[in-house]
């Protein structure tokens, strides 16, 4: 669930509903004396079996928040709690326990293997470090591969002799073979061709409905974000400008920055689309509330003056814009 710009928890009971909360995560990078704010003050909670996309042009951050909350790195300021457990300042064994309940994949998917390694050693390890006994583990890695899609012959491959959608497969076969509650999938398939897209997008939805497998999906195609996810939230330089309801907001999206968005999508079929702004990540100097400011064809002086509170449209519809 995404709500108002608060995580607050009710109760004991409330908390445990949820899987993953993250409370007003923010990400600083220092370079060269200067810093550079990437994150401020993400607040979202998911549940067992939810879908959440992440979308937002290139820059604005959708990553760099993969990376706090899987713990790659350390957030600057707020907190990831994972089954009610605060793991943002975990470290060593505790850390190495949490790969447990969550794993990643990257759009890169040979990045996810040792190229000195198979891809059934490499999931064989995985497991070994997860206590997974001997005896059972070349039948489990058979199985995981199967569930993706790949013949058991996969096993003695390198990663090298697949393609690149095999590779992803292989990949999704390894963030699962541990079992875990959250997977976190950043443009897994941005660089396959659209059929190989097709497969491992079915592979995905498959593994939702027959493990109930609870995701972060990260991705740049806002229709495959409503064909897939449950809610969605836009980022735009770090900040979340609208949140809620995938198929909602993608159908009425309320902030100027989303409407954007959503008149990117290339239409197959409709011959007389308007090509839109281009979606530049400008560096022009902003010093208003409102990250969309320069850009946003909608401004008025409040959005240079007043705080912006992400305001609530409807139990599953939050927007941070002062001229709605
Ligand atoms: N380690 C780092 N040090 C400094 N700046 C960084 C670092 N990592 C990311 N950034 C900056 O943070 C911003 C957000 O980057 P991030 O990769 O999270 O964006 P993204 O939304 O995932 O983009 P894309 O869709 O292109 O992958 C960018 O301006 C990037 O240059």
């Amino acid at each position: 669930m995404i709500e108002n710009n608060t995580t607050t928890i009710n109760s004991k009971q409330e908390s445990l509903e949820y899987l993953l909360i993250i409370k007003g995560i923010s990400k600083v990078y220092k370079k060269d004396n200067k810093e550079y704010k990437v994150l401020e003050d993400i607040n979202f909670k998911i549940k067992k079996g939810e879908m959440i996309g992440i979308v937002g042009e290139s820059g604005s951050g959708k990553s760099t928040l993969a990376r706090q909350i899987i713990r790659l790195e350390k957030p600057t300021s707020g907190q990831v709690l994972l089954n009610n457990k605060d793991i943002t300042n975990i470290k060593g064994k505790e850390l190495k326990n949490i790969y447990k309940d969550m794993q990643m994949v990257f759009q890169d998917p040979i990045g996810s293997f040792d190229p000195r390694l198979t891809i059934g050693k490499s999931i064989d390890e995985l497991l070994k470090n997860n206590k997974v006994p001997k005896n059972i583990r070349k039948e489990k890695i058979i199985e995981l591969l199967k569930l993706v899609g790949l013949d058991k012959q996969y096993i003695d491959k390198y990663p090298r002799e697949l393609s690149g959608g095999q590779c992803q497969r292989a990949a999704i076969a390894k963030a699962i073979s541990c079992e875990p509650k959250i997977l976190i999938c950043d443009e897994v398939t941005s660089a396959l061709d659209v059929s190989v897209q097709g497969q491992v997008i079915s592979l995905l939805k498959e593994l939702k409905e027959k493990k109930n497998m609870t995701y972060i999906f990260i991705c740049h195609d806002l229709a495959l974000v409503e064909l897939l996810c449950d809610k969605v939230i836009v980022l735009n330089k770090g900040n979340i400008v609208e949140s809620g309801d995938a198929k909602e907001i993608i159908n009425n999206p309320i902030h100027p920055y989303t409407k954007l968005l959503v008149n990117s999508i290339f239409p197959v079929k409709n011959k007389n689309w308007n090509i839109p702004d281009i979606l530049i990540d400008e560096q022009k100097e902003n010093n208003s509330f409102c990250k969309f400011y320069n850009r946003c064809n909608n401004k008025s002086k409040d959005c240079i003056n007043s705080d912006i509170k992400l305001q609530t449209l409807n139990k599953n519809h939050f927007v941070k814009c002062n001229n709605i």
